[in-house]
């Protein structure tokens, strides 16, 4: 059998499959068309690996997604949660979850490893690759597929791929260069190309990054919510009266966050936004709402209110500071480990387009995400275990709303003691970078959370004036 026709088998079990997984964002109904764009032999042993990217034609467009494979000749029990099927060359497992596929896949970053053309696998200077660790894949719902070796790597794997430089291998690479102790260190990537029938040119994108392992490392929403836990089992204390007080991580997460913008803006372009730029800001913001709107029906009464958080930036005439920023900046972005707070996942907004992902922005647009996921982290139990027919519901709402205040406060405040801004004194900005997460945070529940819904229509209600 030739590889081609080995290919084409593995290939025509991805259809059925791929809309299962939750990294993939084309619908759960079979895409219309999947063909392969690149596909490389990885390991030509027992099991054999294929690193493919493959073009998924589904109802709303097309996307590239990376779907390395492993092909063993008898079934391997261990592996049959990530069982695609079977070909007449073997069983089809998805490689990533496949210690012995995942190690052949870490070996290519040795120098002497065979070349594998359209597929480039870089490390640092002075980096140590854990060759021969076990890898696990870590749990979760996420975008992508982070693989732990040991104690020692996480390989995060990317899903979905776009032509350029991931802003994740960007900015985190940006950001170890310069000495940045609030990232995992920095060890390495994978990029490759990619062309389909229609290219003049093979494309070209980063396929993985390969980063230190934080271990000690609980994230910031697993946190907070354990404080706003605390303070609902003692519903008549105050936020600063309840032993989980979140304040001081707050504030520390604060500075954090400034200092990461502050070694941003000097090693990645800075600059200005004229009004003009504020004024097609504010279009693109009032686009995505008027969207919004059509999708989701329950914004529709707010839409005028929302709408003036936008005017005030067209009618503004002092320009404002731009530069590169996290992009997608909530309690799930931030790790809290022994030596402090670290900052992941910076690849922004994973519906926009490449290039919006990587535009420049006011630091303001984090540090409204972050505020908002203040929001979340108080309001999320009033919906899981204290919906409106509790009794207890209302007291709690207030608390929540305490409890917000507070940490929003600790938090700007932190800011404010390592950077030059302080964002409350942008309180136009920040309103309009806050209605617009509200705005997109109301699409993404609808879609994805419905019963979480509420969260984010409570504080477009609030945005809204209402
Ligand atoms: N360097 C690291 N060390 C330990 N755990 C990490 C590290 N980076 C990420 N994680 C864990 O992996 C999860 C997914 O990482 P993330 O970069 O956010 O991937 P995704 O884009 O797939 O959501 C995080 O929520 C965090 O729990
Ligand atoms: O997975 P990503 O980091 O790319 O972000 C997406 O999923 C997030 C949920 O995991 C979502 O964040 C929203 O819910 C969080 C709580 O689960 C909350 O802390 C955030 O503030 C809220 O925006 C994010 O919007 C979405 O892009």
């Amino acid at each position: 059998m030739t590889a081609d026709a080995r290919l084409s088998e593995a290939m025509a079990l991805l259809p059925d499959w791929l809309p299962h997984q939750h990294w993939f964002t084309g619908g759960r109904s079979a895409p219309l068309e999947v063909r392969p764009v690149a596909a490389t032999l990885l390991h030509d042993g027992e099991p054999r690996v294929w690193h493919l990217l493959a073009e998924v034609t589904h109802a709303d467009g097309a996307d590239v997604y990376q779907v390395p494979l492993s092909v063993h000749t008898q079934r391997a029990d261990r592996l049959d949660h990530v069982h695609l099927g079977h070909t007449a060359d073997g069983h089809v497992y998805d490689a990533l979850h496949d210690k012995e596929a995942t190690a052949a896949l870490l070996d290519h970053f040795a120098d002497d490893a065979p070349r594998t053309a359209g597929l480039r696998f870089r490390v640092k200077p002075d980096v140590k690759v854990p060759y021969g660790e076990p890898s696990l894949v870590l749990p979760g719902e996420h975008h992508n597929t982070s693989l732990a070796y040991g104690n020692a790597a996480l390989l995060k794997v990317f899903r979905r791929v776009d032509p350029g430089l991931n802003p994740d291998v960007e900015l985190n690479e940006a950001l170890t260069d310069a000495g940045s102790t609030l990232v995992a260190p920095f060890l390495g990537w994978v990029d490759g190309d990619w062309s389909g029938p229609g290219d003049d040119a093979p494309r070209s994108g980063s396929l993985a990054m390969l980063r230190g392992f934080l271990t000690t490392a609980s994230d910031g929403w697993a946190l907070a919510t354990a404080s706003v836990r605390d303070l609902y089992a003692e519903g008549d204390l105050h936020a600063d009266e309840v032993g989980g007080d979140f304040a001081a991580e707050a504030y520390r997460l604060g500075m954090a966050t400034a200092r990461v913008h502050e070694t941003l803006a000097e090693v990645l372009p800075s600059g200005t936004m004229a009004p003009s730029g504020l004024h097609e800001l504010a279009d693109a913001m009032t686009r995505r709402l008027d969207a919004a709107v059509a999708t989701v029906p329950e914004l529709e009464p707010f839409a005028i209110g929302l709408r003036s958080h936008y005017d005030v930036l067209r009618e503004r005439t002092v320009e404002v500071a731009v530069q590169r920023v996290h992009g997608s900046y909530h309690l799930g972005q931030v790790l809290r480990t022994v030596l402090g707070w670290k900052l992941i996942d910076f690849e922004g907004e994973l519906m926009a387009p490449a290039a919006e992902r990587r535009a420049m922005h006011s630091p303001v647009r984090d540090i409204a995400q972050m505020l908002r996921s203040f929001d979340y982290a108080a309001r999320h139990l009033l919906i899981t275990d204290h919906p409106p027919d509790d009794p207890a519901h209302d007291q709690l709402a207030y608390r929540a709303h305490e409890w917000t205040q507070r940490n929003s406060e600790a938090f700007c405040a932190g800011y404010v003691s390592a950077a030059q801004l302080d964002p409350r004194d942008e309180p136009e900005l920040l309103a309009a970078y806050e209605t617009d997460t509200a705005v997109y945070e109301v699409v993404f529940e609808a879609r994805r959370r419905p019963s979480w819904l509420p969260i984010p229509l409570a504080a477009v209600e609030r945005l809204a004036g209402g």
